[in-house]
């Protein structure tokens, strides 16, 4: 559906383990939200992430840091809605339920590149497009997917003006090039693990979350 005269802004949305969240997360969702004028950035931590093994944190907790990190942000917003679901957190499910919600409104979904490389291994991937617009960004030393699936895919969907990301509810893939912190939630851990302090890599309100109910040690 093109509209005419937008007049409300995108949504952008980022899904995520976030076992924990981490700065990395934070500057990727304020990045989006102020280059490409969206209307909020929803971070949605999974319950049940698919393809990859069971979180460390319970998903209240994941929750609760998440909720922390973001206080004050104007433009971040937490998402629980993937918490009230059972089974695997698919993100089509996630979308649908979203679209159900936003009818006319434009909606962004965030992608690593690295997440965008594996998309054809996601559950129903190509009903994503149908439900939301793709937001891919560049992480340290990932490229652009060079096989044919992700290649049709991109000549098919990429689009060269950002304008069309608020005319068009869904279907395009717009591939953001942003400064990506080089931290991760895998590194976090292994700190913690390791006896090492992991502050300034995250907010110190998640930290100390993490801290009170000895997560990660
Ligand atoms: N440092 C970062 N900069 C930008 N995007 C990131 C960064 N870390 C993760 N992301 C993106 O955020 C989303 C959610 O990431 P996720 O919760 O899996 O974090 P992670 O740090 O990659 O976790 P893990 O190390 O446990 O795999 C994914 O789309 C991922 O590509
Ligand atoms: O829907 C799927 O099949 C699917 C497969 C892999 C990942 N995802 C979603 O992608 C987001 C990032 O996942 P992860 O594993 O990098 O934290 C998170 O919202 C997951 O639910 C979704």
């Amino acid at each position: 559906m093109i509209l005419e005269n937008p007049t409300e802004k995108a949504i952008g949305i980022l899904g995520g383990t976030f076992d924990p969240i981490h700065h990395g997360h934070l500057r990727l969702a304020i990045e989006l939200y102020e280059r490409l004028d969206l209307a909020e950035v929803r971070l949605i931590p999974a319950a049940y992430p698919p393809h990859r093994s069971f979180p460390f944190a319970n998903a209240q907790l994941r929750l609760q840091m998440l909720q922390a990190a973001i206080i004050g942000t104007p433009g971040l917003v937490v998402d629980d809605r993937e918490l009230h679901r059972l089974g695997p957190s698919y993100m089509v499910d996630t979308l649908s339920s979203l679209r159900e919600e936003y009818p006319y409104r434009s909606l962004c979904l965030i992608l690593g590149m690295d997440a965008f490389s594996n998309l054809p291994q996601w559950y129903q991937w190509q009903r994503l497009i149908t439900l939301a617009h793709l937001l891919v960004v560049h992480r340290l030393g990932t490229q652009i997917p060079a096989f044919s699936t992700m290649q049709d895919f991109l000549s098919e969907h990429q689009t060269n003006c950002s304008d069309t990301l608020k005319k068009q509810l869904t279907g395009c893939i717009w591939i953001e090039e942003i400064p990506v912190l080089n931290i991760s939630s895998t590194q976090i851990r292994h700190l913690i693990a390791a006896g090492k302090n992991p502050r300034y890599l995250l907010p110190a309100a998640v930290l100390n979350i993490i801290n009170t109910h000895q997560l990660y040690s």
